[in-house]
């Protein structure tokens, strides 16, 4: 069986790198992209403006929905969804605390999966932080994340994720990009956000105690992975109820 995907965001890094991935793999098929405006054909696939998009979910039969695009866009193709009754798999990281409300709500409605990382490795990495962090009591934190030039939110979702993770474990106080003339207090985790070139993704957490440092980081190195996850993530979601899911549960389900 194939899965019939639609893609927001269709005509930028991440919309091109869906398109391709799932040109090369079997049981998906890119039917139909949005973008802001009608951006004819990408990979053969047609764009549609968004203004179009619950209307085009319904002419091109679409399964589910991988949304790379802006906050206020994925705000947007998720009332075309509930409108044409799509699930909805969410990679677009930045959103304010009222758009994360109002993407919540949606899955009420539809089945809906956001992740702010869809490599399997960071999701390993997530559970190892989990792990680190409950054993290394104490030890000072400091989170560091690399990106491209060309992205606009910072510290990446990524980065968000690892922190909540950590606040999970640990009562630790964010301290974004450190400045100034004082030590640091032993609640804290330094967060910095480099952006330079094309890097596709760099995340490092540092662990230290006074006689021992551990370094977990993931690096990733093409942006396929992040379109091949969003894409397993789609076809688990088609045949999913209404309501949040999360990239673990794809994984867990393998
Ligand atoms: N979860 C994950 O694994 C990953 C998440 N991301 C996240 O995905 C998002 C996109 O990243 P990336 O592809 O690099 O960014 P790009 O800027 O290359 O792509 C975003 C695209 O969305 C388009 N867009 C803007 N408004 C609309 C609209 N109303 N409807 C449809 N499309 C619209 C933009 O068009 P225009 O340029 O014309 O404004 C642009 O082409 C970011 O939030 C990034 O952090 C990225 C990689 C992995
Ligand atoms: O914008 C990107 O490129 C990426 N964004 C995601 C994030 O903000 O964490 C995931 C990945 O690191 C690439």
């Amino acid at each position: 069986m194939t899965t019939a995907i639609a893609v927001n965001g269709a005509a930028g890094r991440m919309g091109r790198t869906v398109i391709e991935t799932a040109a090369e793999r079997d049981g998906v098929e890119v039917v139909v992209g949005f973008h802001a405006t009608d951006a004819g054909e990408i990979g053969g696939v047609p764009v549609v403006g968004s203004g179009e998009a619950a209307d085009a979910l319904a002419e091109y039969e679409v399964d589910a929905v991988v949304d790379f695009s802006v906050p206020e866009a994925a705000l947007s193709v998720a009332d075309a969804c509930v409108e044409a009754e799509v699930p909805l798999v969410v990679g677009t990281t930045g959103f304010d605390g009222d758009s994360f409300d109002a993407l919540e709500a949606a899955s009420d409605e539809i089945p809906l999966l956001k992740a702010t990382n869809f490599s399997r490795g960071i999701q390993v990495l997530l559970r190892t932080v989990r792990e680190a962090v409950g054993a290394l009591d104490g030890y000072d934190l400091e989170l560091m994340e690399t990106h491209h030039n060309e992205k606009v939110d910072a510290p990446s979702g990524t980065a968000n994720t690892i922190l909540e993770t950590i606040q999970e474990e640990r009562d630790v106080e964010p301290v974004y990009g450190r400045e100034g003339h004082a030590p640091r207090d032993d609640d804290e985790i330094g967060v910095f956000a480099r952006r330079a070139g094309d890097v596709r993704g760099e995340h490092e957490l540092v662990l230290a105690g006074n006689d021992e440092v551990l370094n977990l980081s993931h690096r990733a190195e093409d942006r396929g992975v992040f379109a091949a996850g969003a894409l397993d993530a789609a076809v688990w979601l088609a045949d999913r109820g209404d309501g949040w899911h999360e990239f673990d549960e794809v994984i867990d389900a393998e």
